[in-house]
């Protein structure tokens, strides 16, 4: 069995965060492991209180991870202040992960903050170094990048730009776009544009935390980055076209096995 790593923060309410990455680790049939770097009152409306945990007990739960068990590939979605970054990029360094996917989370999907303004430098110069994959969303792109994105061209733009950080490859995520929801890959060689049929719904809470946890699935299963992104993005689209509309606002994905039978493969060792 593959094993993968969440470092993240909990979402109460079941449908982002670790929650959502734990649900498409299983869906997908790898074992998920959780280290929590915030816990977050939040629901599909709001963000009520964030309280981050010390980085002494992030330090802890990273030890206690992988002085164990080696996952076979770690996504790191929200880290709210420096100090939760400083911890994560100090124990990755001496732990030195393979398939690291980082989804460099700044608001939940009602606008509503989930990392500081500060940590915007550290992100930059100490987490997306770590990254064989960085999938930022559109506005998240504008902020790493200080470019505004209005098209695919700005877009690949912003990748160039992104990758000069020092990461192993990027994807613009387009679901903040009009139209299709295409995101675009770049490897530093090529781009690849991954094009679905927009879906009219409300419901994508989770979105952006299924698509990183879906990538380093695939990427624990042994799979080429292209690759990896094109199931992740076969695998959202599924769980928002099968979104639920529990809650009062931005309802949650769905991670359903049944939905995936026939393409999830398990690994036996
Ligand atoms: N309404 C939609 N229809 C189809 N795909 C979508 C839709 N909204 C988002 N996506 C896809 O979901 C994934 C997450 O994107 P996005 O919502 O931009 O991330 P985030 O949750 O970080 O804001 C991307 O693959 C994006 O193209
Ligand atoms: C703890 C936590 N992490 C991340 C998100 C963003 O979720 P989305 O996948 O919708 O961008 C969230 N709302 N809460």
């Amino acid at each position: 069995m593959k094993k993968v790593l969440s470092i993240a923060g909990s979402d109460c309410s079941g449908g982002a965060g670790i929650q959502a990455d734990l649900k498409t680790f299983s869906a997908l049939g790898v074992f998920g492991m959780s280290v929590i770097v915030s816990v977050v009152a939040e629901n599909t409306c709001r963000v009520l209180a964030i309280e981050d945990i010390s980085p002494a007990m992030i330090r802890r739960q990273l030890d206690a991870v992988f002085e164990d068990i080696t996952p076979d590939a770690v996504k790191i979605g929200m880290l709210s202040t420096p100090a939760c970054m400083q911890a994560v990029s100090e124990k990755l360094l001496v732990y030195q992960p393979k398939n690291v996917v980082i989804d460099p989370v700044m608001t939940a999907k009602n606008g509503c903050p989930l990392m500081n303004a500060e940590s915007v430098k550290p992100l930059l110069t100490e987490i997306v170094p770590l990254a064989d994959v960085v999938t930022p969303n559109i506005p998240e792109a504008e902020i790493m990048t200080g470019m505004k994105i209005h098209s695919l061209s700005d877009m690949a733009e912003a990748a160039k730009r992104i990758m000069t950080l020092g990461c192993r490859s990027v994807v613009i995520k387009g679901g903040h776009a009009n139209g299709d929801a295409v995101d675009l890959f770049y490897d530093g060689k090529q781009f690849y544009p991954f094009k679905a049929k927009r879906i009219n719904t409300k419901n994508t809470h989770g979105t952006g935390c299924t698509f990183s946890s879906a990538i380093a699935a695939q990427l624990a299963k042994d799979k080429e980055l292209i690759d990896a992104v094109s199931d992740a993005k076969a695998y959202v689209t599924t769980a928002i076209e099968h979104s639920l509309n529990i809650g009062k606002g931005n309802g949650p994905t769905h991670h359903f096995y049944d939905l995936y039978r026939g393409k999830v493969t398990y690994d036996e060792d």
